[in-house]
């Protein structure tokens, strides 16, 4: 794993040097010491604070979900397939630099390099660590063939057949300057300023090649993908991502998540997934003046512990059929027995999303809520009928309003010395 061997974390240079802030200067006696502290500081920083970029899967899917977001789409302004497998190549070396906790185009190219020429990394994260970045890039539709059915970029014949033209469902109010797009790239990591460098950095290689459709920031992870990890609260104040799959059960991974058997012309995305984005406000003002036993009748669970209201403590399954005085104890519209396995052909997803607020709307109200983010083995079977039936009769649905949408085909791990998409721009 390349991580493993990379060089020394951003801000473990400094703490060897027993120095914490910006504006470090070592003079020349001290640059041997600094390498050697470098050196010393290689494995442990790799260790505690990077996630490995190459493997079988992409990071950022199953791995352990940090605190903070930055997600963005960008549209392909180039018309040759050249130009976009150059990006797609400086994005590898990057992304595997970043993640690994380094500048950009090599140590010191933020601060050393030409007077005459821009700096190859912003320079922001220079003080940080690698923060358990991760970075995910994923193809949206649009990259295979245009609004015309037309062929992009000789890629046509690979499109897969779950990347599918989303429908439109009941209530949606999709901006479309907030969804679809040609790549995706969602960065995850402890420290916003490095998800953000992480973005920023990507769109300046990609200037002349691809540009910025929409971006989202998000913190405050909405579900746990680990049974290590607890579970955090929504900005409705509940428990969410409790039923979510954990990334330690290989089964459902390998029968909800991942993209497995794929022979012809689809086999690139064999070990991928599909990334299903959806940008929800939620209308937080309605909500908090809404009574707690209207609440939990909403979501079928209690906001406490995040208990099914059919009884138990958190982790206990809902009893769907158990009745109270007035019908049963979890109402049948409520979000969790719509969304229950039970309800939806034994489907499961792994949700992965993100809290947000942008601010406050021209009313005063918060424009937040959730960045929500599933990785489904087939959009088609593990989304859209589920989306369909919660948009018709979802309790939580008179409080939720869908800005934005996005659905992207993520493909496989990259080995060291492979490019991200390459299985798909070799594909025979
Ligand atoms: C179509 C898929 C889903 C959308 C869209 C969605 C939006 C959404 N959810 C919450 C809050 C909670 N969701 C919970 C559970 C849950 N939600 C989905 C799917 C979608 N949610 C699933 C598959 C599940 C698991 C159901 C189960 O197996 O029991 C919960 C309960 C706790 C948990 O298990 O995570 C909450 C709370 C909000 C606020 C929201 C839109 C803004
Ligand atoms: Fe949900």
């Amino acid at each position: 794993m390349a991580s493993e061997s990379a060089g020394v974390g951003r801000r473990k240079v400094l703490s060897a040097l027993g120095v914490g802030g910006v504006g470090l200067a070592v003079g020349a006696g001290g640059v041997l010491g600094a390498q050697a502290a470098q050196s010393a500081g290689r494995q442990s920083a790799a260790a505690t604070d990077s996630v490995p970029f190459y493997g079988a899967h992409q990071a950022g899917i199953t791995t352990a979900v940090p605190d903070r977001l930055h997600i963005a789409a960008f549209d392909v302004t180039a018309t040759t397939r050249e130009e976009l497998i150059s990006m797609l190549k400086e994005w590898t070396a990057a992304i595997a630099a970043m993640t690994a906790g380094q500048e950009v185009g090599g140590a010191g190219s933020a601060t050393d390099g030409s007077y005459e020429a821009p700096p190859e990394d912003t320079g922001e994260a220079l003080d940080l660590a690698a923060s358990h970045l991760t970075v995910t890039v994923g193809f949206g539709r649009s990259l295979f063939v245009d609004s015309s059915g037309a062929d992009r970029f000789g890629l046509k014949d690979h499109l897969p057949e779950a990347l599918i033209a989303m429908p439109h469902f009941p209530k949606d109010a999709l901006e479309p300057e907030r969804s679809d797009g040609d790549i995706v790239v969602q960065a995850c990591a402890d420290d916003p300023q490095v998800a953000v460098h992480a973005i920023r950095n990507l769109a300046r290689i990609a200037f002349g090649t691809a540009r910025v459709r929409w971006s989202q920031l998000g913190f405050g992870r909405t579900s746990s993908t680990s049974t290590a990890q607890i579970t955090p609260r929504n900005l409705f104040g509940f428990k969410d991502g409790t039923a979510n799959p954990k990334s330690e059960d290989g089964a459902v991974m390998d029968q909800h998540v991942w993209v497995r058997g794929v022979s012809g012309a689809s086999a690139w995305m064999n070990d991928g997934t599909y990334m299903v984005t959806r940008r929800i406000r939620m209308t937080i003002e309605t909500w908090d003046r809404s009574s707690l036993a209207e609440q939990e009748k909403v979501i079928g669970r209690t906001k406490k512990t995040g208990a099914p209201l059919s009884g138990g403590e958190e982790f206990t399954e809902p009893k769907f059929d158990l009745a109270g005085r007035s019908g049963p104890l979890i109402d049948e519209s409520s979000h969790v027995a719509m969304a229950h396995p039970s309800r939806n052909n034994g489907v499961q997803m792994l949700r992965r999303g993100f809290n947000y607020t942008d601010g406050s709307d021209n009313l005063g109200r918060l424009d937040a809520g959730l960045f929500f983010i599933a990785f489904v083995v087939d959009p088609r079977t593990h989304y859209v009928p589920m989306q369909n039936a919660m948009a018709k009769n979802d309790l939580l649905a008179e409080y939720l309003r869908h800005t934005g949408s996005g659905l992207f085909a993520i493909p496989g791990g990259v080995a060291d010395g492979e490019y991200i998409g390459q299985r798909l721009f070799e594909a025979v």
